[in-house]
């Protein structure tokens, strides 16, 4: 947590013992609690020089000019040669004077965050003003720099309009000073647009803005062009990302850029709208003390969606800046008031407990948090020891595993003999959970078979036979596929489960061991399925095309998501389409039915392996699509399953801790406006040596047409009368007849969708990521 410091004038005088003022204020704000303090980089007496040399005083302005004239465009009137010399000589040569900046020394920049001069417009109107702010924002840059200051925060961007000069600016900083973080100052929305008349900063309003104090207020967004004044709150939120998103992509996603998002306007309270910051970089919080109110007490607290708000955004561990604590605006607490209970924000946040507490995956998983993994493939190599030592860390799936092998026999029909064949039994974690569901029945003659092809977990099955299990395991070593089995089993367990359920190949493992599987046995588990979502994270992509490896961009990953955002939403889209936010592609079940068997009991090829999926998806607010979530759900045995589906996974394998979702990313983000459809298409292809997955997406706005009853597929055809004009209009597609989610007769608009984007096609032909058979 920070405090924002004020410091107007580097000459004050510090108390004992003190020997600079900054030094006092680092000192005291620590004493106080805070990490760190603030600091505004220069003075008055820098805002000054560089008004009188850069804008035209006010009163010297025409006003009919006054929203365009700059002393760059002046100069040209009416020159004052004395000033334009000065400026120009400053342009040559930028350099402070002693009391134009608040540090001087390196122990005063050690902790500090440095504000850059908020009052540079970097998106002025007016060239000249921009070209001049450019150059004083370099020098300051420079000068914190110097001072080996780490991070710099922006001013806000206040112009729609020049917003991408702004960026352009940014991005040149970044490129000038390698060792500097820089984090824009935003607003999470723009209070101006919603409440009062829209008056454009610069650069008239430089110049007036000078008789205010230097402290720096909240920055206004100006949106030109924008939303009408009637338009919900959403859409200033959406600007406010807007804005964030096209700076950070002219900056090309470059990691030294981070946002520090204000928070003084009032949050609305519908958590969907701010849940896109998730996906951000946001490194600094700005929480004014006047955006706290009081509680009966009269101690400061912040009102529910910012509280909640906060504490969501615990995922990023984002610096609290507080400023004005000591102005006393609420009775009670005092300074510390604050920050003590931001303080117990952050304690209670979900978030923070969830790593805290012992055997949560939050917990389990601490340090790899939206880390790139590649997926174990555990067909075509041999895992280590201390990776099966990882997966038997987990309680829950051994656990389910035991209950459906014993409800199983439960179940089973009483004869003579039951055979259960452990299929991959690695170190033999669910040999051990046979038996003892074995037990827990008290069947007697149980035959168990453990199967593996790892022949140095092999070596573990050995000696655990030797000491533990004795003759009630009989040991095979080879790949299930071609082994031969002294006996059918009548229940087959396996877990050669992933994270997309199928992508450790398990359908094609238990195509083999369904030789040694009796007719009517069963198999644990006994179907699975695969799941996708889309998704934003700026630091997934980042991190994905960081790997040097052109393949980078076209393999998934296994990742704990933590910043990310799920862009697809429950509420009807522009095509009437009502779709969950995570969609099932497809199911695999074993046994299986109906399938063509050769003279060894194998299917002849892969091809039934093979699967498609399309999913539809309705995205209510403006983000990037940078790629695809994956998970997995397996139903064990009756109702006892597995899940990593985020809606679901509580209910049904709750702290399970195997499996972290999978990441398929996307090589371009894809801009997806407010409203719009995502069809997302994905593929499991197979040959006789390979399996891979192939995926793509495309975005469509939608114009409805009217309403009709569609049933049985079939659906009345309106023209695009209401379309939205796009200038990326390719194709017109309508709303499939196949889809389920018409076919349930439902009465929906009709509606015909204007395509205005698509990704390319990854991973074509198992190019750059395939699994080994
Ligand atoms: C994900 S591990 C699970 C190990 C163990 N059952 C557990 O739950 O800890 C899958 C195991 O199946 C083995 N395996 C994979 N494919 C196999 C095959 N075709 N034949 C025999 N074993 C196989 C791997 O070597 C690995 O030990």
């Amino acid at each position: 947590m920070l405090a924002l410091k004020q410091l107007k004038q580097i000459d004050a005088t510090p108390s004992e013992p003190y020997e600079t003022v900054p030094l006092e204020l680092i000192s005291e704000a620590q004493t106080k609690g805070y990490d760190s303090v603030c600091l505004p980089l220069t003075t008055e007496a820098w805002r000054k020089r560089w008004t009188e040399m850069c804008l035209m005083p006010s009163d010297s302005v025409h006003p009919e000019n006054r929203s365009r004239e700059s002393r760059r465009e002046s100069r040209l009137l009416r020159r004052d040669s004395a000033v334009e010399k000065k400026a120009e000589a400053w342009r040559e040569n930028p350099c402070f004077e002693w009391d134009e900046v608040t540090i001087t020394r390196l122990d005063e920049a050690a902790s500090i965050t440095a504000i850059v001069s908020e009052w540079l417009e970097l998106d002025a109107e007016d060239d000249g003003i921009r070209y001049d702010a450019e150059i004083a924002l370099q020098q300051e840059l420079a000068y914190a720099s110097y001072l080996t200051i780490h991070t710099a925060i922006l001013p806000a961007p206040r112009n729609r309009n020049h917003i991408a000069s702004y960026a352009r600016t940014v991005r040149a900083c970044l490129q000038k000073a390698p060792f500097m973080s820089i984090a824009i100052r935003l607003p999470v929305y723009d209070t101006t647009s919603v409440t009062e008349p829209i008056v454009p900063v610069s650069p008239s309003s430089s110049s007036s803005s000078l008789q205010s104090s230097s402290t720096p207020s909240t920055p206004r967004l100006f949106v030109s062009n924008s939303t009408d004044s009637l338009a919900p709150l959403e859409a200033h939120i959406d600007a406010a990302w807007e804005t964030w998103d096209l700076i950070r992509s002219i900056c090309d996603y470059n990691i030294r850029l981070t946002l520090a998002l204000d928070l003084t306007p009032p949050l609305p309270n519908s958590p969907g709208v701010l849940s896109k910051w998730a996906a951000e970089a946001v490194r600094y919080i700005f929480l004014p003390s006047t955006t706290f109110i009081a509680n009966a007490k009269g101690y400061p607290v912040l009102p529910k969606p910012t509280q909640n708000f906060i504490r969501d955004s615990m995922t990023h561990r984002p610096n609290i800046i507080i400023s004005g604590a000591s102005s006393g605006l609420h009775m009670r607490g005092g300074e510390d008031a604050y920050s003590q209970y931001v303080r117990h924000l952050e304690r209670t946040s979900s978030v923070v407990q969830a790593a805290e507490t012992a055997g949560t995956v939050e917990n389990f998983a601490q340090g790899y948090q939206d880390y790139l993994q590649a997926p174990l493939q555990p067909l075509m190599d041999n895992l280590q020891s201390i990776t099966y030592q990882t997966f038997e860390q987990d309680p829950v799936k051994y656990r389910s595993y035991e209950e459906a092998i014993y409800k199983a026999l439960q179940e089973w029909p009483y004869q003579d003999k039951i055979v259960i064949c452990v299929a991959g039994a690695g170190r033999g974690p669910l040999v051990a959970r046979s038996l003892s569901a074995v037990d827990r029945t008290k069947r007697r003659n149980v035959h168990i078979y453990a199967i593996e092809k790892n022949p140095n977990a092999f070596v573990t099955l050995q000696n655990r036979q030797r000491m533990e299990w004795k003759d009630r395991v009989r040991l095979i070593f080879g790949d299930m596929r071609s082994i031969v089995v002294a006996e059918k089993a009548d229940i087959l367990v396996s877990e050669l489960l992933g994270s997309f359920g199928d992508n450790e190949l398990s359908p094609e493992c238990l195509d083999g061991a369904m030789r040694f599987l009796k007719p009517q046995g069963i198999s644990i588990p006994s179907s699975y399925t695969a799941h996708l979502a889309p998704l934003s994270s700026s630091k997934l992509y980042n991190d994905a095309r960081a790997i040097t490896d052109e393949k980078s961009l076209e393999t998934p990953y296994v990742v704990m998501f933590q910043a990310v955002n799920l862009l697809s939403g429950e509420g009807p889209g522009p095509s009437g389409l009502c779709g969950p936010q995570v969609q099932e592609c497809w199911e695999f079940e074993h046994p299986r039915k109906n399938l063509v068997l050769n003279d060894q009991g194998l299917p002849p090829t892969n091809s039934h392996n093979a699967r498609s999926a399309k999913l539809r998806f309705h995205i209510p607010h403006a983000g990037v699509l940078h790629g695809l979530a994956g998970y997995f759900e397996a139903v064990l045995y009756g109702n006892i399953g597995l899940s990593i589906h985020p809606h679901r996974k509580d209910q049904i394998s709750k702290n399970m801790l195997s499996w972290f979702p999978l990441f398929f990313p996307f090589k371009e983000p894809l801009y997806l406006p407010s409203n719009c459809e995502l069809q997302v298409s994905i593929w499991r292809l197979t040959n006789e040596r390979q399996v891979w997955y192939e995926w793509h997406a495309e975005s469509f706005l939608g114009s409805i047409g009217g309403t009709s009853t569609t049933s049985g597929g079939g659906q009345s055809l309106v023209s695009p009368t209401v379309g939205v004009p796009s200038p990326l209009i390719d194709a017109i597609d309508l709303v499939p007849r196949s889809s389920p989610l018409l076919r349930d007769g439902l009465e929906r608009s009709t509606a015909t969708l204007v395509k205005i984007g698509h990704t390319s096609l990854h991973n074509a032909g198992g190019r750059s990521n395939y699994i080994g058979l």
